[in-house]
């Protein structure tokens, strides 16, 4: 454990310290209070070993001033002369326990027993807590059961390679397009690996300004910045010993990249504010639907940071790309969502799975569970049919019987030249190899290219 002991008698913190390290503990001591918050501004400190008689101060004032700042610290609280009156007032102000001067070897071992058990229960609160929250935000989803299994060969082979990761503590990277189910990969991960039982914690990179997400990261320090009112720990240090997932990655500010780099690359960080650099130990899966890659060559993400990030990288196929699973999911979230609203419907009409079979879902799997939702609830009769599944647009209807390579505005229909240029863009970049090959097709160059993918939201 990391101690501080809080004393203005020289001997008892030469005394006390030795005891301590012959322990195998770290120790260090300070003669007043404010000595003591400044080591707790810029340190963690497991257990603190307080006088009651500070000099001028009196011990019992010092111990909120210290709870306000850190609230869940362990303080001892050092009394000369112990009697029910100091333990009740001791006890009434914070303190863990209080230990009676002079001490033996055996009544502080009892003490530092007691403060590791009280750690250990802190650590597995502040676990559960993390647990409760990502648990309240997939309930909120209201997730249907999950399924990982596929009939299409290349789904298969990416979700076997990530899976066998799993155990790994190598970094994940998972990439595909919006609403493909990568979030819920990234946890699934986690679950299969040996740090199931650890937290994990997620990191939204876009919904947050900058700063606000160094901070959520990272921690800062009481001032650091405008709103920073007082210390406090960040996403990492919350996820110590388990998975920090990093998602929309690609739209993490240039300005943090090289504190993540340092983070996979070191194996540790700074809180926002501070100069003090801690280890960690997380273990991390980033996702996103951006092309890294292209952003790499645009010069908007590092490369250094793309490369520590891309150990393991999945792509998580369209749901387009999977026609038989389309059609298996879209059947296992009729069955779960008419059970929750308790309907009984015998099933898709033929009309309402052609519907579901042509449409394109450019919103993948989340598309497909909030249409069979509102048609579980929208259907007037036992079968779903196709008035109760959302008008698709015409550019997101696959023709039927073709591939999704064939699909799109039709040359001539009413459409606009945007979207047909869009259309023609999406088709041959799900063929093509490279993007150069792809800019090569569409005659132009790959910065055009990217620029165009750019402004359509194509990734
Ligand atoms: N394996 C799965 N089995 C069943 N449903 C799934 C599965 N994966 C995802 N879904 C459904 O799709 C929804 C979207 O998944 P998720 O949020 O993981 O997608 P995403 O790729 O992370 O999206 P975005 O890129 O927009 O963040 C989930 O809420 C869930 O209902």
């Amino acid at each position: 454990m990391d101690i501080l002991i809080i004393d203005d008698e020289r001997s008892i913190r030469l005394t006390t310290s030795l005891a301590l390290e012959n322990e195998g503990h770290y120790v260090e001591s300070v003669d007043c209070s404010e000595a003591a918050l400044r080591r707790l501004r810029e340190e963690k400190f497991d257990l603190i070993f307080l006088d009651l008689r500070l000099g001028d101060e009196d011990g019992l004032e010092v111990l909120p001033r210290i709870l306000e700042k850190h609230p869940r610290q362990l303080v001892t609280i050092f009394t000369a002369h112990a009697s029910i009156e100091t333990a009740v007032k001791a006890t009434q102000a914070g303190a863990f326990d209080y230990l009676e001067k002079p001490f033996t070897p055996d009544q502080l071992r009892a003490i530092l027993v007691k403060a590791k058990k009280a750690l250990a229960t802190q650590g597995e609160v502040v676990r559960l807590q993390e647990t409760v929250q990502e648990l309240k935000s997939e309930a909120s989803q209201n997730t249907p059961p999950l399924d990982f299994a596929s009939e299409d060969t290349r789904t298969n082979q990416e979700f076997d390679t990530l899976f066998r990761a799993a155990a790994s503590p190598a970094s994940v990277l998972i990439l595909g397009e919006s609403g493909t189910g990568k979030s819920v990969i990234a946890r699934e991960v986690h679950h299969r690996s040996h740090l199931r039982e650890k937290p994990f914690v997620t990191v939204s990179c876009p919904s947050l300004s900058r700063e606000l997400l160094e901070s959520t990261l990272f921690g800062h320090i009481k001032g650091s910045f405008t709103g920073a009112v007082k210390d406090t720990w960040g996403k990492v240090h919350a996820a110590e010993g388990g998975t920090l997932f990093l998602d929309e990655i690609g739209e993490l500010p240039m300005e943090i990249q090289p504190k993540l780099l340092r983070l996979l690359q070191e194996r540790e960080y700074e809180r926002l504010g501070e100069n003090k650099v801690r280890p960690a130990n997380v273990r991390v899966i980033a996702a996103t639907n951006r092309d890294l890659a292209a952003q790499v060559a645009a010069g908007e993400f590092r490369e250094d940071l793309y490369y520590r990030l891309n150990v393991i990288s999945v792509r998580v196929p369209s749901l387009r790309e999977r026609p038989k699973d389309l059609v298996r999911f879209a059947e296992s979230y009729l069955i779960h969502f008419s059970n929750q609203i308790g309907r009984k419907l015998r099933g898709f009409s033929p009309e309402a799975m052609r519907v579901i079979s042509t449409h394109s879902w450019p919103g993948n799997l989340r598309e497909l569970r909030n249409a069979i939702e509102r048609a579980t609830i929208l259907a007037r009769g036992e079968w779903i049919e196709p008035i109760d599944l959302p008008r698709p647009e015409a550019s997101e209807t696959i023709a039927a019987g073709k591939s999704s390579q064939g699909t799109g505005p039709n040359v001539g229909g009413e459409f606009s030249l945007d979207q047909l240029e869009e259309a023609h863009m999406r088709r041959i970049l799900e063929w093509a190899p490279t993007l150069q090959e792809a800019a090569s097709i569409l005659g132009i160059d790959k910065a055009t290219l990217y620029r165009k993918r750019k402004r359509f939201g194509i990734s």
